[in-house]
């Protein structure tokens, strides 16, 4: 991996990179804050934020606040990208924003033409932790967060991989994605129109099919105008309460869908992690 810029921030290196992808099938970009106790070459436990829909690596870098109380904690984050890039790279046919480049809804597409690229689950999952863990100073202590389409992410796939993340939370998730437009247009169209291959990527459904127990910390706001047909953050508290998962529903009235939102309660969310990851 390639060091395309370093700046320090909090005493740590706000730092991006540029790989080529086996997983993806082309060169990605993804930045990392390492946090100060990163530097003498010790292994830092480690958070993977995950984007929404439209985001690069840089809209959390450069938006969200994180890197102080990252720094305090001695917590490092990874700020992947949220779909392949580049020449070759299928996109929506009418260039819409929610599907194709910038929202790759972390899955492994099944389907023609996206399977060739559109595999951000695997990616997520495997292959960043696996050449992070081998060239910074990270170690496997992971934990996962994102916001919307990335707080869907971020929830999917701790769910389906326990023994991987220690804690996962997220800001304004898609919490159904088979239930709401955006999530029945993405996985209709990167995993077929068989629902049972959705189950996986739901978090309602993993959590009522009987998903193990992890810390988990959700945050909305009440003035969020994708809350009602797209978020539907109520059909996890019922989820939640019908099946007894323990996990922490915040609402906060006057909040909408923005950075500004997660830039308000980024501390809160890094040291919950905090606490799971040491
Ligand atoms: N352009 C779209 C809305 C796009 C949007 O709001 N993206 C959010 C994530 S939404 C769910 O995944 C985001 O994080 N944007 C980047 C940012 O820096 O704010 C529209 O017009 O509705």
């Amino acid at each position: 991996m390639k060091l395309l810029s370093s700046v320090q921030s909090f005493g740590g290196l706000q730092n991006q990179y540029e790989h080529v992808s086996a997983t993806l099938n082309c060169t990605m970009q993804f930045s990392v804050f390492l946090p100060p106790q990163a530097s003498d070459g010790h292994k830092v436990p480690v958070a993977y934020w995950l984007s929404g829909l439209t985001c690069t690596d840089q809209n959390f870098a450069t938006k969200a606040g994180a890197q102080r109380v990252a720094a305090e904690l001695g917590v490092a984050i990874v700020m992947p990208d949220t779909s392949p890039r580049g020449k070759g790279v299928p996109d929506d046919a009418d260039k819409a924003y929610d599907f194709g480049l910038g929202a790759g809804f972390y899955v492994d597409a099944t389907q023609t033409p996206w399977n060739a690229h559109y595999r951000m689950y695997s990616y997520i999952v495997e292959e960043l932790p696996a050449l992070l863990e081998a060239n910074l100073p990270v170690s496997n202590k992971r934990a996962v967060f994102g916001h919307s389409m990335g707080g869907h992410g971020a929830l999917t796939i701790a769910l389906n991989n326990p023994g991987r993340y220690v804690s996962v939370s997220a800001f304004s998730p898609i919490v159904s994605p088979s239930q709401c437009p955006w999530g029945q247009k993405a996985l209709g169209l990167y995993l077929g129109e068989d629902q049972a291959a959705w189950q996986r990527h739901d978090t309602v459904a993993l959590i009522r099919a009987g998903a193990p127990q992890m810390p988990m910390l959700v945050d909305q706001g009440l003035a969020d105008n994708f809350l009602a047909a797209q978020l539907k953050t109520e059909l996890l508290e019922k989820a939640l309460e019908e099946t007894g998962y323990p996990a922490e529903i915040r609402y906060h009235p006057g909040y909408d869908h923005s950075y500004y939102f997660i830039a308000t309660f980024i501390e809160d969310h890094l040291r919950f992690h905090a606490r799971h990851l040491q």
